[in-house]
């Protein structure tokens, strides 16, 4: 291997970058001209120094397996990082002070503005600027943490009117085919996606972006699709894949396809239609490859890739490996190559099994999926006694807005006949309500008109009510996943919040479990003459 001198930092990445290459392996296109700078030159700004930094320490990690591997001199071969070791980064390097910091377009940033977005959260600071350049990305951070925006931002900065300046767009205006798929597993989350960007794109330039979600008119879809040319579409896999295959949905030549709770779209009732989606969406050629030999980086001709969820198994991992091209782990303070990341100590079934979701069971959650605000309590109940510990959670925590998880559908609306005996405004929300009623259910609990929402898996995942201050698992959920979901409910976006699980004395080697998976303390407590009495754990 070639020495060169240490001479600057963005020398000393090119190093690491040349000697990745001599050994074949090089993290794709994470280079200093992939993350946006010109030429490839010394960076100048601070932002662009604190990229470089970033960049240099996650490489040097890579760059020391191979120095390991040839002083054994054994045959090269790219081998993981085990994640224990994973790349620190001191300060957040990719804290934004504003979004205009990110490059965005002028007109996106008056969008984010009107809507009251001022400051970028850490996980868009380090998302948006890698996937404007061009890497295929996994997504992970904690419930709340402001991914949707991660994501959709840069979308929005390359596709629709948002894209350019007014005198720009009004070619724009002349495009018709669809540039963005957006996959969600729920028709609640698809659609909250939905009104996300709706609401930065504003009235006038709605029709955008369509809803192609499961439990709709199918025929008025379509129809949205004929009339409106819309350019992004956001989508339940069935729905996509059942338009895609009539022939009514053209996505050959799109150029962004994204996975929203990617771990939940890898469960086996969704196989079928991801496997369609992921082999047609973005999959036409649009210009042949052109090869840049200084910088060894092919022009994109196939879509982008974006994986997002705040739970990542490797499961996860695999399946982004093989959908997406090189794709990067973006996470709040670091960006590394996906490379870095090993399978977790323990079994992990490799093979996609018929049981939906075993590898979430089997394999840890390897990342922080949430909130720092948080606080976890635990109460023993007896079964018959659940719903009534509940109603004395509510008081003694005097919580306005919350929302309650339970397993079986009969025994939830049980809970919510005794909760609304007993004077709580509390309603129910499951998948045997027609979609007219968890539409409108949903929008009252937003508004604050019903204080208890009792639900089940279906609102654990995406779902955005901002000032949701509590969440209880009066059953139990069936893993740390789940669990995650669940709470992350609540505490959104630095808001406080508590979760509180009411078990069994039977069942208190779950939560111990969920407590060591999760890494977060999960106290004990009690209501007493309408307060909140912690205990201390023996
Ligand atoms: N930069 C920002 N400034 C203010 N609010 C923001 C910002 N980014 C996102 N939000 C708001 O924060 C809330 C949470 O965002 P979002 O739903 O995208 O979180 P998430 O990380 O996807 O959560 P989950 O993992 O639960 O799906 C939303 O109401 C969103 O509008």
């Amino acid at each position: 291997v070639k020495k060169f001198p240490k001479i600057s930092k963005a020398a000393s990445f090119h190093q690491s970058a040349y000697v990745l290459n001599q050994f074949g392996i090089t993290n794709g296109p994470l280079t200093l001209k992939s993350l946006g700078f010109k030429n490839g030159n010394e960076p100048t700004t601070k932002f662009e120094k604190n990229k470089v930094r970033q960049v240099v320490s996650t490489l040097q990690v890579i760059q020391g397996q191979v120095e390991e591997v040839k002083s054994k001199r054994v045959k090269v071969k790219p081998k993981a990082v085990a994640f224990e070791n994973p790349v620190e980064i001191e300060s957040a390097p990719f804290s934004a002070k504003s979004f205009s910091e990110l490059g965005l377009p002028p007109l996106l940033i008056e969008a984010l503005e009107r809507e009251g977005f001022n400051v970028p959260t850490d996980v868009q600071s380090a998302a948006i600027p890698t996937i404007r350049n061009d890497h295929d990305v996994v997504i992970q951070s904690y419930t709340g943490s402001g991914k949707t925006l991660a994501y959709v931002l840069p979308i929005l900065s390359e596709v629709g009117p948002l894209k350019g300046s007014p005198i720009d767009n009004k070619e724009s205006g002349k495009k018709t085919d669809i540039e963005a798929v957006i996959i969600a597993p729920s028709r609640e989350l698809g659609m909250q996606i939905v009104r996300e960007i709706e609401k930065l794109l504003g009235p006038e330039n709605k029709k955008f972006v369509q809803q192609l979600v499961g439990g709709a008119n199918r025929s008025r879809q379509e129809e949205a699709l004929r009339k409106h040319k819309p350019v992004i579409v956001v989508g339940t896999p069935g729905r996509i894949a059942e338009i895609s295959s009539a022939g009514k949905l053209h996505t050959h030549g799109c150029r962004f396809l994204v996975l929203d709770e990617i771990d939940q779209l890898l469960s086996f009732n969704f196989r079928e239609d991801m496997h369609r989606i992921v082999e047609h969406v973005g999959k036409k050629p649009n210009s042949g490859p052109t090869q840049n030999s200084e910088t060894v980086i092919k022009k994109r001709v196939e879509r982008q890739t974006i994986m997002v969820s705040a739970t990542v198994p490797f499961a996860v991992i695999r399946a982004a490996r093989s959908w997406g091209r090189d794709p990067i782990l973006v996470q709040a303070k670091k960006v590394s190559p996906l490379e870095s990341v090993s399978r977790p100590p323990g079994p992990v079934n490799l093979s996609p099994g018929p049981n939906p979701g075993s590898d979430l069971q089997q394999s840890n959650v390897i990342f922080e999926s949430l909130p720092p605000s948080l606080k976890h309590y635990y109460c023993v109940s007896r079964m018959q006694h659940k719903v009534d510990t509940l109603r004395r959670c509510v008081h003694a925590l005097d919580a306005k807005t919350v929302i309650v998880f339970m397993n079986h559908t009969r025994q939830l609306k049980d809970a919510v006949f005794k909760l609304q005996a007993r004077g709580l405004v509390a309603e129910e929300l499951h998948g045997d309500l027609g979609k007219l009623a968890r539409s409108t259910i949903l929008k009252k609990f937003k508004k604050g008109e019903i204080r208890v929402l009792v639900t089940n898996e279906l609102s654990a995942r995406g779902l955005d009510v901002s000032n949701c201050d509590l969440v209880v698992n009066v059953d139990l959920p069936t893993d740390s996943v789940h669990y995650a979901h669940r709470a992350g409910r609540t505490g959104r976006l630095g808001r406080k919040g508590s979760v509180v699980t009411i078990c069994e004395e039977s069942e208190m080697f779950v939560v111990r479990k969920l407590q060591r998976q999760l890494g977060v303390q999960i106290q004990s407590c009690e209501f007493v003459e309408g307060k909140i009495v912690i205990q201390e754990e023996k």
